[in-house]
């Protein structure tokens, strides 16, 4: 399968021909290759781009959001042949594809199709001085997306959805390590009506291709999703151009449990906060701080259930954890395990590679649960991105605080308790951009969606979105 660039509405070859290969996780087997696109694929797009902008940019509004739905349905209408894409490229399992990227990336499109036509701007009127201000948002020109991939196709139309609904064209790059979605989303932006330019699509490594994009003099605006090395690098080159930056960074999210919640919900909810997507979503609960008088039985419950997974080949319904999405990422994850037990950390579960029958050379590894005796430890503190939790007790509410909140991170948090106060007061003083109470990864697309600390800057989501993608000018009048 050869993947090709998405420039102006058409599928082209890189311009150098040079292609990277593209790995199956399942089995570790190439199964296609993909453009290894340099700053000369990176200018034709960019060119395409700037070319549509003006009629873009005036077109109404109507027309646009009917074109963005348009997407919406068609994504829904091939989720078959996208989530059997995703899982291939990626490892996740069939059944995540479908009940959850897949729907997701089409309620992006579908959401701001709706949201464009009812985001407004202010006004304000000068009382006593005679004069009325109003704001305008206008769209910001061609800007850039870069996402990774843990989510594929779902959070590349996060950013690549809003960006368009408000009037800008854009040159977007997914992870060289999952193409293929993106490579097929060129095909129903066509089949919807997007004029050419629009959305212009190209593959390759992050150090080239993505670092043509941020150098661009031309491009204004980066929302960008992935590791918050690469984000401080990203800030490092954009921020002297004076771009508009939205980072979305890691996390090394807690999960505070506390002995009055009701313990059934929070127990499942555990289970798939801690491993969805084989632990690779950066508002995975990774640190798991559980209440010393419920401690012991939490433990024997979760090491149960957490070892009833079935660790399996991504097209199978059954499987519960796929394969991780690389040899290296593998090897990375791996690796905090042994850190562990240097660290003298006890495995509870898990801790090794999954042979699968018949896919020997596939990324399997078994969901790993460590119980640690501090919170300080490299496994608690630096994010895994893997199927790896950590576990602990606590006694008081002031010392579990203080442990949530010391690590570099500030992504997400989960609490579980009924106790009003105790969640007000947490939900106050734990440092993340978004907090759940008794529940994980429920999703109102209007939310603002982003981290505080070394999980980035900016946020996505709603009209958050939409205002990093347009440029507020005042206009005052006087009367
Ligand atoms: N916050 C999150 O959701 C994610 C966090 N991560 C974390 O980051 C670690 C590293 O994973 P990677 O795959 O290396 O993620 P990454 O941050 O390198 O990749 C994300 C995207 O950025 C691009 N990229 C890389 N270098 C770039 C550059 N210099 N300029 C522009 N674009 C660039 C990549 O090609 C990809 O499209 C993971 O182990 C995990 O801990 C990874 C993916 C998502
Ligand atoms: O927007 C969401 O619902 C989830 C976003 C998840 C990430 O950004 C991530 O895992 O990188």
């Amino acid at each position: 399968m050869t993947i090709q660039n998405y420039i102006n509405g058409q599928f082209q070859d890189p311009l150098e021909n040079n292609w990277i290969d593209n790995y199956s996780p399942a089995n570790g087997e190439i199964y296609g290759k993909i453009p290894s696109s340099t700053t000369t694929d990176v200018d034709a797009a960019y060119t395409a781009a700037k070319q549509a902008f003006p009629s873009w940019s005036k077109t109404t509004l109507e027309t646009r959001s009917r074109i963005l739905i348009k997407i919406s349905e068609l994504l829904e209408a091939h989720i078959q042949r996208f989530a059997a894409a995703e899982s291939k490229d990626n490892g996740k399992p069939i059944s995540l594809a479908k009940a959850v990227d897949i729907p997701r990336a089409a309620s992006n499109f579908r959401f701001f199709g709706n949201a464009i036509t009812q985001f407004a701007s202010e006004s304000h009127e000068s009382v006593g001085q005679g004069a009325v201000n109003y704001t305008l948002r206008q769209p910001i020109g061609v800007v850039g997306c870069i996402s990774p991939w843990n989510l594929p196709l779902y959070l590349f139309t996060w950013k690549i959805a809003p960006a368009i609904a408000a009037g800008n064209c854009v040159v977007a790059k997914p992870s060289e390590v999952t193409p293929m979605t993106a490579y097929l989303l060129g095909e129903i932006c066509n089949e919807a009506g997007l004029p050419k330019g629009v959305l212009n699509i190209v593959h390759g490594l992050g150090t080239s291709t993505g670092q043509a994009i941020v150098e661009h003099k031309d491009i204004k605006a980066i929302s960008f999703t992935g590791g918050t090395e690469t984000g401080a690098h990203i800030a490092r080159v954009a921020a002297p151009m004076f771009k508009k930056l939205s980072l979305e960074l890691g996390g090394k999210n807690p999960n505070i449990i506390f002995a009055d919640c009701d313990y059934n919900d929070m127990l499942n909810t555990t289970v798939r906060s801690s491993f969805a997507n084989q632990g690779q979503i950066c508002l995975c609960g990774s640190r798991i701080f559980v209440e010393a008088s419920i401690y012991e039985q939490f433990k024997k419950d979760f090491v149960a259930k957490v070892s009833a997974l079935k660790v399996g080949h991504p097209s199978e319904e059954s499987t519960n954890i796929g394969a991780l999405v690389s040899k290296s990422h593998l090897e990375k994850v791996m690796g905090y395990i042994a850190i562990a037990k240097e660290e003298n950390g006890t495995i509870l579960c898990g801790g090794n590679k999954v042979t699968v029958k018949g896919y020997e050379n596939g990324y399997y590894l078994e969901p790993t649960v460590i119980e640690v005796t501090t919170d300080d430890c490299r496994v608690n503190q630096e994010e895994i991105f893997g199927p790896v939790v950590t576990i602990m007790p606590f006694t008081t509410e002031e010392e579990v605080l203080e442990m949530a909140n010391k690590v570099k991170y500030g992504l997400s948090a989960t609490l579980w308790t009924n106790n009003l106060k105790r969640t007000m007061q947490l939900s106050n003083q734990l440092q993340a951009g978004i907090v759940w109470v008794n529940t994980w990864m429920m999703r109102d697309l209007r939310t603002p969606f982003g981290g505080v600390k070394a999980s980035g800057v900016g946020r996505e989501g709603g009209f958050e979105a939409l205002r990093f993608f347009t440029e507020a000018k005042n206009v005052c009048i006087k009367y």
